[in-house]
């Protein structure tokens, strides 16, 4: 299988439980809930999205023929150190793309393997760390992993609407966008009078990093 990748860049985890872990980011292109196109946002599922992931013209950005291809770029934009070797698959929505191939592959390279999807699809096996992130209006197909990230607020998808959900750890992140400041009061508050959440900020982006 080919895969179909937007960018592939080293950092630092910027969000969840795994902030400021160095990490590979592998951001697939394209996404089951909007097109990625702005003259679409306002009729997409998910519109609040702070990512572009059309094209494969980002940085290391391509179309990889198999997985043995992709992991040896993943492992290369890593570089020699062996220990703590860790890739976040991303997107876009990553589960349209990843398979156990690449799992295996990059397995076989030493790394630990993370996710952060939007729940709309059951993910195959191996996956060590699984990062949801319910949006409102799609239906959430996984209701376990290692943690639930929710955007916040949401219109009509509210903390204590996700029935039957059972993640190690919970996770508030204020929506970017024109109401960040706003949203980011609005969690705090939310998370003081209910502490099984937890404040995600997007610690990246303030400290310039991808
Ligand atoms: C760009 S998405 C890609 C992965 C997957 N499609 C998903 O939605 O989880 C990565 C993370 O960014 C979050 N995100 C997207 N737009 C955001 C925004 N405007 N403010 C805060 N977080 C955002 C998503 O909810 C998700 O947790
Ligand atoms: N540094 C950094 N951390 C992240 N955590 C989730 C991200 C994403 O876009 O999936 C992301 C991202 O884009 N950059
Ligand atoms: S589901 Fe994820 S990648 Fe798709 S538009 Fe929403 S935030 Fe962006
Ligand atoms: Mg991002």
């Amino acid at each position: 299988m080919s895969y179909i990748v937007k960018e592939l860049f080293k950092t630092l985890q910027g969000e969840g439980a795994q902030a400021g872990r160095a990490a590979v980011f592998c951001r697939f292109s394209g996404c089951n809930l909007w097109s990625g196109r702005e003259e679409d946002r306002h009729k997409a599922l998910c519109q609040f999205c702070d990512t572009d992931f059309v094209g494969t013209d980002g940085y290391g950005g391509g179309k990889f023929q198999d997985a043995a291809s992709l992991a040896g770029a993943i492992a290369a934009t890593w570089g020699k150190i062996e220990r703590n070797r860790y890739v976040v698959f991303t997107g876009g929505e990553p589960l349209l793309q990843l398979d156990t191939a690449l799992i295996g592959a990059v397995r076989a390279v030493g790394f630990e393997i993370a996710i952060e999807t939007n729940g709309t699809i059951e993910p195959p096996k191996g996956i060590d760390w699984i990062c949801v992130s319910p949006k409102a209006g799609a239906p959430l197909e996984l209701r376990s992993g290692s943690e639930l990230k929710l955007v916040y607020p949401q219109v009509d998808l509210f903390p204590d609407d996700l029935p039957d959900v059972h993640f190690d750890q919970y996770f508030l992140q204020p929506m970017d966008g024109p109401d960040r400041v706003r949203n980011t009061a609005a969690v705090t508050e939310f998370c003081l009078q209910n502490p099984h959440w937890r404040l995600s900020l997007q610690t990246h982006k303030m400290i310039g990093m991808p």
